[in-house]
């Protein structure tokens, strides 16, 4: 899957800005961004629910939107919002589904069969849909997306009502996809889905800010990470609001987390804080993806 320059606006919006992507196959792409970064917005236009403004999009060989009937049939797609019957069971919408993509009688009824068991949800499949729990309603969901076996998946935020076991449930569904050859991407707030991923691409006001495999940004991540061992957390934390060449200060319990501009004077910074009355001890530590996002979106207040 390959976007190029692609493009979105709504009004004086530009929602998606010149956004160049790929998707390899069989490969899991993390799709990360701050609240209205565009992520949704990039995902329907790939999935052929919503038109570009500009820009090619070529999906599994394929042109859209010219050819994105043919597409919609190779490829799945599954939002944050349950989106099957809630007043149907967990059966009757696989075989709905089953129904729409042409599979009938036996061959749909061995489809369903084989989903069930894999998305554990055979003790449920008499159940009513919208009486699962958030994890089981994301399984469904899912076994619903790939059922006719799509070489493409775009998933928008689907573990985002759901647990951290139930998450890293999900997340080992999707590997056994990748691993059978499916690519997919998916939009994730969470870091620690973010690490699991091959590859991320990061948006930030419609814009790929970062894109690279998880270790490879975070080695090349522009700042040293470091920790402030402190008695005043809160009070160094407004001492370094706005200081040039410091951002994403976050405290963590008695001590912040702080990113520093790797050309900047940490020796000097602590000198200064001392001499405001703050007694500071300074620790370099490893940068993990938070850092990274954090950096790449400015939303940790760069000065
Ligand atoms: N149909 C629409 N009409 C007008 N503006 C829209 C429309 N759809 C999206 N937007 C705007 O486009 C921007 C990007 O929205 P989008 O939903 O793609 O962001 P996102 O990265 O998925 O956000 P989140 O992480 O909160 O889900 C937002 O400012 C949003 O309000």
């Amino acid at each position: 899957m390959t976007a190029r320059q692609l493009s979105r606006r709504f009004g004086d919006l530009l929602a998606v800005d010149g956004l160049n992507l790929n998707v390899e196959r069989g490969s899991v792409h993390g799709f990360l961004g701050p609240n209205g970064s565009g992520k949704s917005t990039t995902i329907r236009m790939l999935a052929g629910l919503l038109m570009p403004s500009s820009g090619d999009i070529e999906v599994l060989g394929q042109k859209l939107p010219a050819a994105a009937e043919a597409v919609r049939r190779r490829m799945g797609y599954m939002t944050q919002k349950f989106s099957l019957y809630e007043d149907l069971s967990v059966r009757e919408n696989l075989e709905f589904l089953a129904h729409i993509h042409g599979l009938y009688g036996a061959k749909g009824r061995q489809r369903v069969n084989e989903l069930l068991g894999r998305y554990h949800l055979d003790s449920r499949q008499k159940q009513l849909a919208g009486t699962l729990s958030g994890g089981e309603k994301q399984r469904l969901a899912l076994a619903g997306a790939v059922l006719h076996e799509p070489e493409l998946l775009l998933l928008d935020e689907p573990t985002s009502q759901v647990d951290p076991q139930s998450r890293r449930d999900f997340w080992d569904a999707l590997f056994d996809l990748a691993d059978a050859g499916t690519s997919l991407l998916v939009s994730t707030h969470y870091m620690d889905e973010a690490e699991r991923c091959h590859r991320l691409a990061i948006l930030d006001h419609g814009r790929l800010v970062a894109e690279g495999t998880p270790q490879h940004l975070i080695e090349a991540l522009p700042f040293v990470v470091v920790r402030l061992h402190a008695e005043r957390p809160r009070a160094i934390q407004q001492a370094l609001s706005g200081v040039d060449g410091v951002s994403g200060i976050a405290q963590l319990g008695a001590s912040l987390r702080v990113l520093l501009r790797r050309d900047l004077d940490r020796d000097a910074l602590v000198k200064r804080l001392n001499q405001q009355g703050f007694s500071v001890q300074m620790e370099v530590i490893a940068g993990n993806l938070e850092d990274v996002f954090v950096a790449a979106t400015h939303s940790g207040g760069r000065s």
